[in-house]
């Protein structure tokens, strides 16, 4: 198909030329770079998290479609987006199983640094939407102890949520994923503020996959600093690419910005994109994800004999994906001189691995067993055997 369509996308937007070549001239720059005279000439702008999408950036150009092959709409001024009369589609849940896998990755993590076992906690997910709605289940399949608070949902559903401040009185890990908002009745900036960080136990555990400004980065950091006594796993930074080096040194696992990035989670950005786009054109999708995603590089793993549930967990989940290699670059790039660390805090998310996601692999045993079957279950892996 040729139209005369002009197509601005961020470099970083995985098989943006399979989807998007065909429907127009399409243009591939760094997201962080985008200013207006990048999208002047632009009749559709797709962007990532790095780029904010408003007036300043908009109002000389024609865009009338905005796509963000992202969950996170916080980089996009929706109210000026609908007051012009531009079409905004975003992504989501499209890497929901991800951040999940992410926080398997970070509780073993924490479970083995803190010497705790993970069926004697309770967990509290704030947020539990997409990503927090997910977790929420696997984790009950795996027969853990859960708590939701999610003010939203409560006035709506009828449910078990609790206050934030209850939750913190009570569990023993909280994990955070709620979208990051500054208005509205339930905004999270700073939601964990000065007063609930010096509020949370010592031994408690704090994990941040939502967006960095949820937390209050330097009342955290002033907290580990007087009382180095709780288990911390940070993904997501206040001031991102910028990251608070004195925090990161203190906590225990420290990542860019990737809880999201398996493939499979970002490719699927780019098609429920790419869909948006297609409805919003009036034309018929022609390509999809499943002619394009390669083969997942994991079909199995063969269990040989009877493992202990969370040794069989972390040899599932980590055989998939295991943040501490995140972490470990994470870390070396907190040593260079402050001038290049921004910009290797995006190389690191711009050349990153190839990651997939745990759902699908199969566990080949001779012997199932019900620890087995309950763990495969909970993870959507299937058992066979042989
Ligand atoms: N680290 C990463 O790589 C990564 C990846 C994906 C998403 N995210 C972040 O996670 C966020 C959540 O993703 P999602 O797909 O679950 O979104 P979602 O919109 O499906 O769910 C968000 C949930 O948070 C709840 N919520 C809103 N305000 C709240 C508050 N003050 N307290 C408690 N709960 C509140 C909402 O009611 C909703 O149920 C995204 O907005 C994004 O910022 C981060
Ligand atoms: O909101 C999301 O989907 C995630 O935070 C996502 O991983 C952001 O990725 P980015 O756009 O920063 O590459």
């Amino acid at each position: 198909m040729s139209t005369s369509l002009t197509i601005v996308a961020d470099e970083n937007i995985p098989l943006a030329e399979a989807f998007f070549a065909e429907l127009g001239e399409l243009r591939c720059v760094p997201g962080r770079d985008m200013t207006a005279a990048t999208v002047a000439d632009a009749d559709v702008l797709l962007v990532r998290s790095v780029t904010s999408v408003n007036q300043a950036l908009l109002a000389g150009s024609r865009v009338k479609f905005v796509g963000t092959c992202t969950i996170g709409t916080d980089h996009l001024d929706l109210p000026w987006l609908a007051e012009a009369g531009i079409r905004v589609a975003s992504a989501p849940g499209c890497n929901a199983r991800a951040v999940v896998d992410y926080v398997l990755g970070a509780l073993l993590h924490l479970a083995e640094l803190s010497g705790d076992e993970l069926e004697d906690k309770v967990i509290g997910i704030v947020g539990a939407g997409r990503v927090g709605g997910t977790l929420h289940k696997v984790l009950k399949a795996l027969g853990w102890q859960v708590k939701i608070c999610d003010p939203p949902r409560a006035a709506q559903e009828d449910g078990e949520f609790y206050p934030l401040d209850t939750l913190i009185d009570d569990v023993d890990v909280l994990c955070l994923h709620t979208p990051l908002t500054r208005e509205g009745e339930h905004p999270t900036w700073h939601l964990l503020n000065a007063e609930r960080i010096n509020k949370l136990r010592a031994g408690q555990w704090l994990i941040n996959a939502g967006r960095g400004a949820v937390v209050d980065n330097a009342a955290l950091e002033a907290r580990l600093a007087a009382q180095d006594d709780l288990w911390v796993a940070l993904d997501v930074w206040e001031n991102e690419p910028q990251v608070n080096v004195a925090l990161a040194k203190r906590v225990h696992l420290a990542t860019p910005h990737i809880a999201g990035y398996s493939l499979d989670g970002r490719m699927r950005g780019t098609e429920m994109v790419y869909l948006a786009l297609c409805e919003h054109l009036g034309i018929e999708p022609r390509q999809s994800l499943a002619n394009v995603i390669p083969e997942h590089w994991l079909k199995g793993l063969r269990i040989t004999g009877k493992a202990e549930f969370e040794a069989l967990l972390s040899t599932v989940s980590r055989a998939v994906y295991d943040p501490r290699r995140d972490d470990a670059a994470f870390r070396r790039h907190l040593r260079l001189p402050d001038s290049e660390r921004a910009g290797a805090f995006d190389a690191l998310r711009k050349h990153y691995p190839v990651r997939r996601e745990i759902p699908g692999i199969k566990l080949f045993t001779r012997q199932s067993s019900a620890d087995l079957n309950q763990l495969a279950k909970a993870l959507g892996c299937s058992v066979e055997t042989l």
